[in-house]
């Protein structure tokens, strides 16, 4: 896209840094005539639509993979094998009128046979059904599945299945071998139970929703937003939705399904036409890809050949994988995008969500009988006129690459390249990070605190958040941020989730949080990372005042003895605006100071009280909001960013070596260094405070570790609130703690804490989000300690 970029001439460079999205048509037609004459454009278009077939299936690379598993399967390395044969079926041409059925039938019965080897016997069971699907004649593949059936104690299931692959079979000693498996499962045929199981269901999580009336309206001052005409109580779940369109994240592409973002268990499926997405289930692939694989083959000769019971299981067995793509619904989404380079790893995220948004609306028309192929643009706020001059450049030559690209694949769609623009700046505005909650392995409690690296992994990493994808949707775009949110939301899968995690009344506003929120960043940060990312001015509640958090997160301490008054640092410079001190001053006397608890004045007075003094002056950064003594904020600065490093650099050495006493008492050092720099109340002390827990947790040195994580604790319910999640975290690792320190009881109370403040987030999935705390839980039944 440099290089394009680069080949632009400065005058049409410059109208499109200008334009307005009033003139978009004129600066994309003079664009496009510049961009036609270019062959390094062709040249882009070419590899995105197949020219290059940078990501086309081969048959020779399959061949290839499966032979190296084969060689892994016959040296007994299942594992490899099964890594190899995954590979030839992601190459393999699945092309339904061509000769490769069998390779890829034969493909899956290696595989499933190589899970069989390994003991995952529902995986192979998935495998040997695709098989049988695709190539139902194909008698390994029945016989594979008599086995793993029989394996799981499926009795009734797996003496079918080897009988049909007793019909199937050609050679004799095959039959004989067969007929030999049947003899053995016969006596065990009458305690069969729970049958054909082997297609399970999707798991449909019960996501109550409340009885809540959502109205979108227009606000002053942030366009349209979300209300309700009822009251809300604490922990409701008031939307869930289904993405317009979606795109994984990058890092996540090897590891988990493009479609619904879920981890990829060890069968994985893939794109029929390309090589590069990979896929859960068969429901994935059906809603990605869309196209139905199954075929019919000469299956029905065999139906005078086999029992009328064997002959209804036979069907049965190919049918229930026919329903369970039919009934996918949704529109494919992947599509379009096969055939030359992968685009999701050539173009940005934005772009490819401005496809797939771009096809779908046109399958949707074509579906209900439209017949303008000519989409309007989607009912999304964009912030075209307020995006820097680089940005619209891009977006312009993105538009018109996605738009070639588009009409390569429908040449009908009449669709103008302005429009792509808007919608590519739509998607900027309103998608989403989709993110998973990953839980790490469960500690194991029983072993106490011999056991430290449990007791560490308890302490450090319960939760992980990862982020898994981008995805656009239509209603939940609709709510407006805050940095202080009353809604929350998550992600299952790719389902968003919205919850109110306090009682909200009707017709106030329902606000989510973008990403940046009190406690985290103060005021200005907050701002900037708004601006940037979203190009627009926050007028959230939490920011039309000034607030304690935004005061203290990234102040110096008064070197004064025993005043406790907050230091800006120089980040407040730029603000001198009267009334922003007069609150200032007001939260100084929040934080109880004492020069005003002498005077027992209240907010006003406070203020007041300043002005007289004609202290205004000398409030402001580097002075001390409370007794106005001036600090030399450079040698602060420098002191409180040494310190850190120490304790790091400590944390490290302790963790890596025998601690040494000497270190033990240097780290504390370092931190009786930090806290007389920083505020008492900074986010650096609460990270230190957490650092120095996490520390000696780690050295099984649990009382020390439980004062300094109750002293992070106390810093972060000032900075956030005391049923903040961040908050929550911070009781599941006093839990891990007490638990180690032989206070079981104080472990259930930290627990149960977290899960209440858990629960308004996640509502009823806590226990699916955090299996760690039902985990936990138990561990403290099993020593009679029951939650009530
Ligand atoms: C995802 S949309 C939210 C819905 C939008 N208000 C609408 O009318 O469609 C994001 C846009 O809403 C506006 N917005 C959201 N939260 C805001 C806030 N706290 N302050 C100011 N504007 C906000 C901004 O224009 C932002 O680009």
């Amino acid at each position: 896209m440099e290089t394009l970029k680069s080949l632009l001439p400065d005058d049409l460079k410059l109208l499109i840094g200008q334009s307005t999205s009033e003139n978009l048509d004129l600066t994309c037609s003079s664009l496009m005539k510049s961009c036609q004459l270019l062959p390094q454009f062709q040249r882009v278009i070419g590899q995105l639509t197949g020219g290059a077939a940078l990501c086309r299936k081969s048959k020779e690379s399959a061949l290839d993979w499966k032979k190296k598993g084969n060689e892994c399967f016959s040296e007994g390395d299942y594992a490899k094998a099964l890594t190899f044969y995954s590979k030839a079926l992601r190459y393999a041409p699945m092309d339904m009128d061509g000769m490769d059925d069998k390779l890829v039938g034969t493909l899956y019965v290696n595989r499933a046979s190589a899970l069989y080897k390994i003991g995952l016997f529902e995986e192979c069971i998935r495998d040997c059904a695709r098989a049988i699907t695709i190539y139902p004649v194909y008698s390994k593949a029945w016989y594979r599945r008599g086995k793993a059936n029989a394996s799981l104690q499926r009795h009734e299931s797996a003496i079918c299945d080897l009988q049909i692959s007793l019909f199937m079979e050609g050679s004799v000693s095959g039959k004989n071998q067969i007929k030999e498996d049947i003899q053995l499962l016969l006596p065990h045929r009458s305690k069969a139970t729970n049958e054909s199981d082997y297609t399970k269901k999707n798991e449909k999580l019960h996501a109550v929703l409340a009885d809540t009336k959502l109205h979108c309206v227009t606000t002053p001052d942030k366009g349209r937003g979300m209300v309700s005409s009822n009251d809300i109580p604490a922990a409701s779940l008031i939307h869930t939705e289904e993405p317009l369109a979606a795109i994984i994240t990058k890092s996540c592409r090897e590891t988990h399904c493009h479609f619904c973002f879920n981890e990829v268990p060890t069968d994985p499926l893939f794109c029929r036409s390309c090589t590069i997405p990979l896929y859960c289930s068969e429901h994935c692939l059906e809603q990605a890809v869309g196209c139905n694989f199954v075929r019919s083959n000469d299956f029905s000769n065999f139906q005078n050949n086999l029992s009328v019971e064997l002959w209804k299981y036979a069907t049965e067995s190919i049918s229930l994988y026919h329903s369970a793509r039919e009934n996918g619904g949704d529109l494919p989404e992947h599509t379009h995008e096969c055939g030359g380079a992968h685009w999701p790893a050539v173009l940005p995220p934005d772009v490819v969500l401005a496809g797939r948004v771009m096809m779908k609306s046109i399958e949707k028309r074509k579906l209900s009988g439209g017949l303008d192929k000519n989409i309007e643009t989607l009912d999304f706020s964009y912030s075209y006129n307020k995006i820097p001059p680089d940005h619209k450049l891009e977006m312009h030559l993105y538009a018109l690459v996605l738009a070639c690209c588009l009409r390569h694949y429908l040449p009908s769609l009449e669709t103008s390249i302005s429009k792509f623009v808007l919608l590519i700046s739509q998607i900027k505005v309103n998608s989403m990070a989709v993110v998973h909650m990953k839980s790490s392995d469960e500690p194991d409690l029983s072993k106490k605190s011999s056991d430290l690296s449990a007791i560490g992994n308890a302490f450090t990493s319960t939760v992980e958040q990862v982020r898994v994808g981008q995805a656009i949707y239509s209603r939940g775009s609709l709510f407006n941020h805050s940095c202080k949110p009353n809604v929350h939301a998550y992600f299952l899968s790719r389902t968003l989730h919205l919850r109110c995690t306090e009682h909200v009344q009707a017709w106030y506003p329902l606000e989510l949080s973008y990403g940046p929120q009190i406690g985290e960043l103060d005021h200005q940060e907050r701002q900037k990372m708004l601006e940037d990312q979203y190009f627009f001015k926050c007028r959230c509640i939490a920011c039309s005042e000034l607030n304690l958090s935004d005061l203290v997160i990234n102040s110096f301490r008064c070197s004064k003895p025993n005043c406790l008054g907050a230091i800006l640092g120089k980040a407040y410079e730029k603000l001198e605006d009267d009334s922003w001190l007069v609150s200032a001053a007001s939260y100084c006397s929040k934080l109880s100071l004492p020069v005003f608890q002498e005077h027992k004045m209240n907010i006003c007075e406070v203020a007041h009280f300043l002005l007289k003094k004609d202290t205004l002056q000398k409030i402001g950064p580097g002075n001390c909001l409370s007794c106005c003594s001036s600090l030399d904020l450079s040698s602060s600065t420098s002191a409180s960013n040494n310190s850190l490093s120490d304790i790091c650099r400590l944390k490290d050495l302790i963790l890596s070596f025998v601690a040494k006493d000497s270190l033990i008492s240097d780290i504390l050092i370092s931190l009786g260094d930090l806290r007389s720099v920083k505020h008492a109340y900074s986010k650096v002390v609460a990270q230190a405070e957490d650092d120095v827990a996490e520390t000696f947790a780690m050295i099984g040195q649990f009382a020390h570790a439980k004062k300094h994580c109750q002293a992070s604790m106390e810093i972060l319910e000032k900075l956030y609130h005391t049923k903040h999640i961040t908050v929550a975290h911070e009781w599941i690792k006093l839990a891990s703690i007490d638990f180690s320190l032989g206070n079981p009881a104080d472990a259930l109370r930290d627990i149960m804490r977290a899960e209440e403040i858990f629960s308004l987030y996640y509502g009823s999935h806590v226990a699916k989000i955090f299996p760690y705390i039902e985990h936990f839980k138990k561990e403290l039944e099993k020593i009679g300690f029951v939650a009530v």
